[in-house]
């Protein structure tokens, strides 16, 4: 039976799998069940002497299904499928164009030779969602382009254009002209050599430059991206693995890692974030004409909680620093027009833990209050603006998602003890935060029980 997620062909000795599953290619259960079968079919034709893995479309493969992330993956696994092509008994050549992302690279880092056309992007972004490559990638790569490139690929995350990644020997050759055509010669050429399968696992890992120097000088290089994050940790123990010549072990090794990875608290921020934008992308601002509101509004109430501190005796960098050591990319201190005068206020040593609460407390607060009155329409909408136009750190999620890891509950409490101890009703929690706090929910479940876009209001 053929299905229709991959297309089976071929033409005189060469057998053609094409992957066609708009938009991106994304490697869900019905495409990785597809290619599994239709590798089958190739290796069962004995016309076919060389398989050639391609896809229609922009995109080569965006990688692994991010909506499947929340369950165990159905078989056949992207490890299943990874395995059955690194094992086949004839040539396997990946010939990418566009993007081939995360598990798409994987996919072409398990086939026996890779192929790709000028405009082909290679990466392995997975560290921007918090987890690590987690379908071979971190022990193929490193056994094909040594240990520190790939090092330094799956910790930056950024993807590779075709000319490095030719020179970095990721792909055997760049096809100048049409893809397929290219592919198809190179092919034709495979045989004539009387080339054979050349499996990944096989090859050994060149570790030159693999030493805590190296290591050290790799996350320098990434360390503005890198600030508060952990991810990176996972990736040099999998990497680890990798120089051990037990492929299996590294590969159940990395396996164990991407499962962890993807119950950190970091990696559900990352990917929180990741489908909020998606979705605020396709709405176009999702609350509206009063989205222009929210982020003004909140940045008053964290920029003025600043300017208290100060008045209460903080300094300006006290107060800077504390938010910076909390995860933004710049203090509020620094960033304000008219700086509050201070001249004359008794300076006080105020905790940096204390400025960094009070300050997000109120960013939480005012974000809440504007759910209610339907400023904003979700709280994903407002993680999103901060994430992305204000510099509230993105392995937190947003405010709004911050506020349900601390939990409701919590953050009440604590907008209450500021409420008695300063006096102040700025602290009197929003509504919709006693709410949630009773309900034990988040922010999270308040935007997913919200299906239409209608005016917020407590029910
Ligand atoms: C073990 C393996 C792990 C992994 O593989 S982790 C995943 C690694 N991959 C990524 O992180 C890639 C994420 N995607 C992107 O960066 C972009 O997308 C592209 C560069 C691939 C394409 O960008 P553009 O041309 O602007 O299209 P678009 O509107 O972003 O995407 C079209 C639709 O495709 C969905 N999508 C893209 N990648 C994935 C994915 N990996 N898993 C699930 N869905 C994905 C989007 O959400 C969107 O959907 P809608 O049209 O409904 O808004």
């Amino acid at each position: 039976m053929q299905s229709e997620a991959v297309g089976y062909r071929h033409t005189q000795h060469v057998g053609l799998l094409l992957i066609d599953h708009p938009p991106v290619n994304v490697l869900g259960a019905a495409v990785r069940a597809s290619l599994a079968h239709g590798l089958q079919a190739a290796l069962a034709d004995d016309a076919v002497q060389v398989i050639v893995i391609a896809s229609t479309g922009k995109a080569f493969c965006a990688g692994a299904d991010i909506a499947e992330f929340n369950a165990p993956m159905k078989e056949p696994t992207l490890q299943d499928v990874f395995a059955a092509i690194e094992a086949a008994s004839k040539p396997v050549v990946a010939a990418m164009h566009g993007v081939a992302l995360g598990g798409g690279l994987e996919l072409a880092l398990a086939c026996h030779y890779r192929v790709a056309s000028r405009d082909a992007k290679l990466g392995l972004p997975e560290i921007t969602l918090g987890v690590i490559p987690g379908a071979g990638g971190t022990q193929r790569l490193p056994r094909i382009i040594g240990a520190v490139a790939a090092f330094d690929m799956i910790v930056g995350g950024t993807p590779v254009d075709a000319t490095t990644a030719r020179h970095l020997g990721l792909i055997d050759a760049l096809i100048q002209g049409d893809l397929m055509e290219g592919a198809h010669q190179f092919a034709e050429q495979l045989l004539r050599r009387g080339a054979g399968p050349r499996p990944t696992r096989d090859r050994s890992v060149d570790l030159t430059g693999f030493n805590p120097a190296g290591v050290a000088a790799v996350l320098e290089k990434h360390s503005r991206a890198l600030k508060g994050r952990t991810t990176q940790q996972l990736v040099i123990e999998a990497l680890s693995a990798a120089i051990q010549p037990n492929f299996d072990a590294g590969l159940a090794m990395e396996r164990r890692l991407a499962d962890y990875s993807l119950s950190t608290t970091e990696s559900r921020a990352l990917r929180h974030l990741f489908f909020a934008a998606q979705e605020f992308k396709k709405l176009g601002g999702a609350s509206g004409g009063s989205f222009e509101l929210i982020g003004p509004r909140m940045m008053d109430a964290y920029a003025s909680e600043s300017e208290r501190l100060m008045q209460e005796g903080a300094t300006p960098e006290q107060v800077d620093s504390a938010m910076e050591t909390f995860g933004f990319s710049a203090g509020p201190a620094r960033s304000q027009k008219t700086p509050a005068s201070t001249n004359g206020v008794e300076r006080r040593a105020i905790d940096a833990a204390e400025i960094m609460e009070r300050c997000v407390l109120q960013l939480i607060n005012m974000g809440a209050r504007l759910l209610e009155e339907g400023v904003a329409l979700r709280a994903a909408d407002i993680d999103v603006l901060w994430a992305q136009s204000y510099g509230f750190p993105r392995y937190l999620g947003g405010p709004m998602f911050y506020a349900g890891t601390l939990g409701l509950a919590h953050v009440r409490q604590r907008l209450e003890y500021y409420r008695l101890r300063l006096q102040d009703d700025r602290w009197t929690p929003a509504l919709l935060i006693e709410r949630l706090a009773r309900r034990g929910e988040t922010f999270e479940q308040w935007d997913s029980e919200r299906r239409a876009p209608e005016p917020a209001h407590l029910r």
